[in-house]
């Protein structure tokens, strides 16, 4: 017999969540979809073409012709072309705040995240439980909305978050790592991005980000990588 188990992972911006649930995800044979990296493809495309991020109708529009296909763990295709880089710079969370707020994508997005979440794909063996021998397959999904809004009945809900500062320095890291820290971009100024971005992202009228009643809360700030996933991959054994 084969059991389904979703995961779902929120938090506030470079909290640790998409580094967790990639890894969880391949740990677990599980299928990783980054909710996060859809709303930035559906925000570089509109850059690229042009179009006003605040024109809610045109940006509605693109998204219904917006094909966002996740080929393997942490890789991102925009309409066939791979955009994995191009989606992470500051200028595309400096133009996101209208794309996620705009309810009309959202719930395009939505339809799309869960039918990716139901796909039964065979790069997603899923693991054999020793005791029961019982085949344990599913997916690990994170953003802002997932406990909430997406898949209300997850079988385990985490919500992420770690100190201001320390996922500040972080971003600062990450994109220093990847050669995609804009000219003269400092500390400060990303987590001046973090925090206006996790005010917007709180405060919308269209699923917000908050914490799930039923989530676990995971502070990240004093622990490793590693740690991270293994307190959540314990966390999907007590449940099983
Ligand atoms: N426990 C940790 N210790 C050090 N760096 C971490 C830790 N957790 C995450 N990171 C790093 O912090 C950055 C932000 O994490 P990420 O997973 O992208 O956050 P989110 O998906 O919540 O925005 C990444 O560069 C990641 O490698
Ligand atoms: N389920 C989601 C996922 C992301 N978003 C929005 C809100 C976020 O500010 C942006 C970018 O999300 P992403 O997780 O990729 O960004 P961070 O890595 O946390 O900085 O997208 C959302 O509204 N709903």
């Amino acid at each position: 017999m084969s059991r389904l188990f979703r995961i779902a992972i929120d938090g506030p911006a470079a909290s640790g969540k998409s580094t967790t649930a990639k890894l969880l995800a391949k740990k677990l044979g599980f299928g990783y979809i980054d909710s996060g990296a859809m709303y930035r493809a559906v925000t570089l495309k509109c850059l690229e073409k042009g179009v006003q991020v605040t024109d809610t109708q045109r940006v509605e529009e693109i998204v219904h012709h917006t094909n966002i296909r996740f080929p393997s763990l942490g890789h991102v295709e925009l309409d066939g072309h791979d955009v994995s880089t191009a989606i992470r710079t500051s200028r595309i969370v400096q133009n996101i705040n209208p794309i996620a707020s705009n309810p009309g994508v959202r719930a395009t997005l939505a339809d799309q995240q869960r039918s990716l979440a139901r796909a039964q794909d065979p790069a997603w063996p899923g693991f054999t439980m020793a005791s029961t021998q019982e085949k344990i397959g599913g997916v690990v999904m994170d953003g802002r909305d997932i406990g909430t809004v997406i898949l209300p009945d997850a079988e385990l809900k985490v919500y992420i978050v770690a100190d201001a500062r320390v996922r500040a320095q972080r971003r600062f890291d990450e994109l220093k790592r990847k050669n995609a820290l804009a000219q003269g971009e400092t500390v400060e100024a990303i987590a001046q991005d973090l925090e206006s971005r996790d005010k917007a992202d709180r405060t919308r009228k269209a699923s917000p980000l908050k914490k799930a009643e039923d989530a676990v809360e995971l502070d990240t700030s004093h622990k490793t990588i590693d740690e991270q996933v293994e307190a959540i991959e314990k966390m999907v054994y007590d449940r099983l």
